[in-house]
C-alpha cells in the first residue's frame, strides 16, 4: 500500500483529487488534511505529521491563491508559498517522502509568444506568482525527490472559480465584461487530479519540473463566451483590455504552458479544454 498525504484538504484540486483517488484504494491510502488539521508554515506540525503518517508521497495543493488579496497580505502569502513549501520539503528530505507541489503559469511574465517551456526563465508579475516562484526554487534546491507541476487557471465544481463565477454573473446580470488580452488555457482540476495520481509510482518518472494545463488556447473572454454558450445562458458579453479591468494585481498576458515533457514522460494524450469545460459542466448540473 502506498501512503500519500494531501495537504491543502478542503480546497479544490484535493476535492477532485479525492473523486479521482478513489479508483486506487486498492493500491493506495489517502490522507486528506486540511488547513486546520495541518497548516504547512507550522514546521514542528510538518514534522510530526511527517513522521506519524510514515508517507510514501505529500501531495502539495494548500497555498494563497487570492492573487489580488497577495498584493495586500504579501508576508502572509509567503508565509504559506515560499516558508510552507520549504517545510514540505525539508519534512520530504528527513522521512524520504517523495513531493509533488502544485505551481503555476504566473511564475512567467508574458512576455514570450510562444508557448512556456520548464527551462523557459521565470519572472513573476506580482506577489501570488513570485511567492510560488520562491516556493519551487526552495523545493529544488533542499528536495532530493521531488516532482513540480505547474499548471493554469484551474476550475472545476468544486471550491471557487472562474466557472463558477462566470455562471453566477451570467445568471444575475445581462452584461458582463472580460479580458480578451490575457492569453493562456483553462484547465479542468479533474484532469490535473487524473494526472497526478499518474506521478505515484516509484521510480518512473525522472524528478524535477514538469507542465501541465488542458490542450488549446483562449483568452478569459473566450472562456467566458465558451462558458455562457455551452451552459445556455444568453448575456452580453463584452471583450475589454486589461487596464479596463483595473486590479491589485498584474497578469500575465501570455502563459500558455508547453506540456511535451509530461505527455513523452507519462505517455498520456491531453483533453481539450472546450471539451473539459463540456464534462465540467456537465459535473456541475
Ligand atoms: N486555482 C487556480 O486557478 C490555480 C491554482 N494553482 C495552484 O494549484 C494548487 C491548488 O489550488 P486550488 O485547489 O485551486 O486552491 P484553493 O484555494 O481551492 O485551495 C488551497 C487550499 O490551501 C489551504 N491552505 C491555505 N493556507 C494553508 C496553510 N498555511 N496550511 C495548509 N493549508 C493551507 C486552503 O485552506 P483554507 O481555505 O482553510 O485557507 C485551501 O483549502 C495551489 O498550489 C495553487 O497555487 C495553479 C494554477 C492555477
Ligand atoms: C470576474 C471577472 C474577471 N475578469 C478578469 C480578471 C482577471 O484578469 C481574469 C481572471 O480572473 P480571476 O481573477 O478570477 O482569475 P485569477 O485569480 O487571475 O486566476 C489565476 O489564479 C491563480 C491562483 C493562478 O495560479 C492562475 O493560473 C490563474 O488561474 O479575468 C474580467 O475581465 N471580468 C470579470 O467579470
Amino acid at each position: 500500500m502506498l501512503k500519500i498525504l494531501v495537504t491543502g484538504g478542503n480546497g479544490q484540486l484535493a476535492r477532485c483529487i479525492k473523486v479521482i483517488s478513489s479508483k486506487y484504494l486498492d493500491t493506495h491510502t489517502f490522507s486528506y488534511k486540511s488547513s486546520a488539521e495541518l497548516n504547512i508554515t507550522n514546521k514542528a506540525a510538518v514534522l510530526r505529521e511527517f513522521e506519524s503518517g510514515a508517507y510514501d508521497y505529500c501531495i502539495n495543493t494548500a497555498a494563497f491563491t487570492n492573487v489580488d488579496g497577495a498584493e495586500k497580505d504579501k508576508d502572509l502569502a509567503d508565509l504559506v508559498n515560499r516558508q510552507g513549501a520549504k517545510n514540505l520539503a525539508e519534512a520530504s528530505n528527513i522521512y524520504n517522502v517523495v513531493l509533488v507541489h502544485i505551481s503555476t503559469d504566473f511564475v512567467f511574465d508574458g512576455a514570450q509568444s510562444v508557448p512556456y517551456t520548464e527551462k523557459d526563465p521565470t519572472n513573476a508579475l506580482g506577489s501570488y506568482g513570485s511567492s510560488k516562484l520562491k516556493g519551487e526554487q526552495a523545493i529544488s534546491l533542499i528536495c532530493q525527490k521531488y516532482f513540480i507541476i505547474r499548471t493554469s487557471w484551474l476550475y472545476s465544481e468544486f471550491g471557487s472559480n472562474f466557472l463558477k463565477s462566470m455562471l453566477k454573473y451570467g445568471r444575475e446580470r445581462n452584461e458582463l465584461s472580460v479580458v480578451f488580452d490575457q492569453i493562456g488555457t483553462p484547465t479542468y482540476a479533474m484532469d490535473l487530479a487524473e494526472v497526478l495520481v499518474l506521478f505515484l509510482k516509484p521510480n518512473k518518472v525522472d524528478y524535477g519540473i514538469y507542465h501541465y494545463s488542458n490542450e488549446g488556447v483562449a483568452s478569459w473572454y473566450d472562456f467566458a463566451k465558451a462558458i455562457f454558450e455551452i451552459n445556455g445562458i444568453s448575456v452580453h458579453l463584452q471583450p475589454i483590455r486589461s487596464d479596463a479591468y483595473p486590479l491589485p494585481a498584474k497578469r500575465p498576458s501570455f502563459s500558455v504552458l508547453d506540456k511535451s515533457k509530461i505527455k513523452k514522460a507519462l505517455q498520456i494524450e491531453i483533453p481539450y479544454w472546450r471539451d473539459s469545460l463540456i464534462k465540467a459542466s456537465k459535473a456541475l448540473k
